[in-house]
């Protein structure tokens, strides 16, 4: 085994493809590179994608001048697969076949084991995906919806809620498995977890469940109106699906992702903007609120994460809401591309076995 294990961690979000290189734990450069909703138009499936992410990745590479021959492992954010338990698993043929065909949905995750293994397999080495979208630790309560034919499920941020609430108990000198924590991704979709003990005991759908509507997702909409919508014979299944998850949530109100942009035209005076924005901030703190109860106000602390908490204002309207449950925290962005790089290490050196997806 050699003394340097260099690892490349593919991250394809929603809203951006991030990638990293890292020589052991230690990072030797990161890039993101963001989509707008007009750049990802001319893709109507995520699979359709597939080859712009990776010409994507690939001029990256090349500008770092990075030699792949020398990578000893390629790490990527996976993807909705079936529930499965968290941790590291290696990416296998039966993986590859279920996000090939998006057997258990679409999301730009998916494309994290694809690309992870096409890059590996030309260089004999193995590729990853650790603590994908669909990591379920859900407590039956949970799942029920209200109507037998449908379960609530958990998709969500999982290795970004995981690695932020690690990095919250360090700060309040706790382990992870010894705090109840509620976890908030703002991200292209955002999610809102309850942790408790290390468990994520409750979670909205962040796809296309409920939960707060995001930067391009509708999120939980009014069942009443949302079927009628259905039946209006105005779109086919795959348009009303593109409608709410893609061009939903700001896109719709605003014609843009981008949340930088939305502040730039509330300081310009926008009220429109200001209202809608403050609408997803407010349906932030409700979707709080109720996993607040889920953990019976014994809380730790509520941390907000993901590209919006970068935005002061926003996350002032979030606290102004919550902060009376409970200590907030704040950690901007995600740790998500170095949580894989772990998850990879855990594995090659650190003696875990990797799972395997079957
Ligand atoms: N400084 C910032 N201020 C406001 N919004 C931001 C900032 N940086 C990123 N964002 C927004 O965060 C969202 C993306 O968050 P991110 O966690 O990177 O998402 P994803 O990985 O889901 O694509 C986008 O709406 C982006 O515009
Ligand atoms: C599918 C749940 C995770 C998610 O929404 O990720 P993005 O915000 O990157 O789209």
């Amino acid at each position: 085994m050699p003394k340097t294990i260099r690892i490349l961690a593919i991250n394809p979000g929603s809203t951006s493809t991030k990638i990293a290189l890292f020589h052991n734990e230690k990072e030797i450069f990161q890039e993101t590179i963001r989509h707008s909703p007009a750049e990802l138009k001319p893709y109507p499936k995520i699979i359709d994608q597939y080859i712009f992410r990776k010409e994507t990745i690939l001029k990256i590479l090349d500008k770092k001048e990075i030699n792949v021959r020398k990578l000893n492992a390629v790490v990527g954010r996976g993807g909705l697969l079936k529930p499965i338990s968290g941790g590291t698993y290696i990416v296998n043929e039966k993986m590859v076949n279920d996000l090939k065909q998006g057997l258990y949905g679409e999301h730009a995750s998916n494309l994290g084991g694809l690309l992870a293994f096409e890059i590996s397999r030309n260089l004999d080495i193995p590729a990853f995906i650790v603590d994908p979208v669909v990591v379920d630790e859900m407590e039956p309560i949970a799942k029920i919806s209200g109507t037998p034919e449908i379960e609530r499920k958990s998709i969500f941020h999982a290795l970004n809620q995981k690695a932020m609430a690690r990095r919250a108990a360090g700060d309040l000198g706790k382990k992870y498995e010894e705090i109840n924590v509620v976890v908030v991704h703002l991200g292209g979709g955002i999610s809102v977890g309850a942790h408790k003990k290390g468990k994520v005991i409750d979670v909205n759908n962040a796809l296309d469940g409920d939960g707060p509507f995001s930067p391009e997702r509708s999120g939980g909409l009014p069942f009443g109106a949302l079927m009628k919508m259905c039946y209006n014979g105005k779109y086919s299944y795959d348009e009303l699906r593109r409608k709410l998850i893609g061009r939903g949530g700001l896109v719709a109100y605003l014609g843009t992702n981008d949340g930088r942009e939305v502040k730039k035209r509330i300081d310009a005076g926008d009220e429109q903007a200001e209202l809608i924005y403050k609408a997803m901030a407010y349906q932030v703190g409700k979707e709080i609120g109720s996993q607040c109860a889920v953990l019976k106000g014994d809380i730790d602390a509520i941390v907000l994460t993901g590209g919006l908490a970068y935005d002061n204002m926003f996350i002032d309207w979030i606290k102004e809401m919550v902060s009376f449950m409970a200590p907030v925290m704040v950690y901007p962005g995600e740790d998500e591309l170095l949580a894989l790089a772990h998850g990879a290490l855990r594995v090659i050196i650190g003696g875990e076995k990797a799972k395997t997806y079957e």
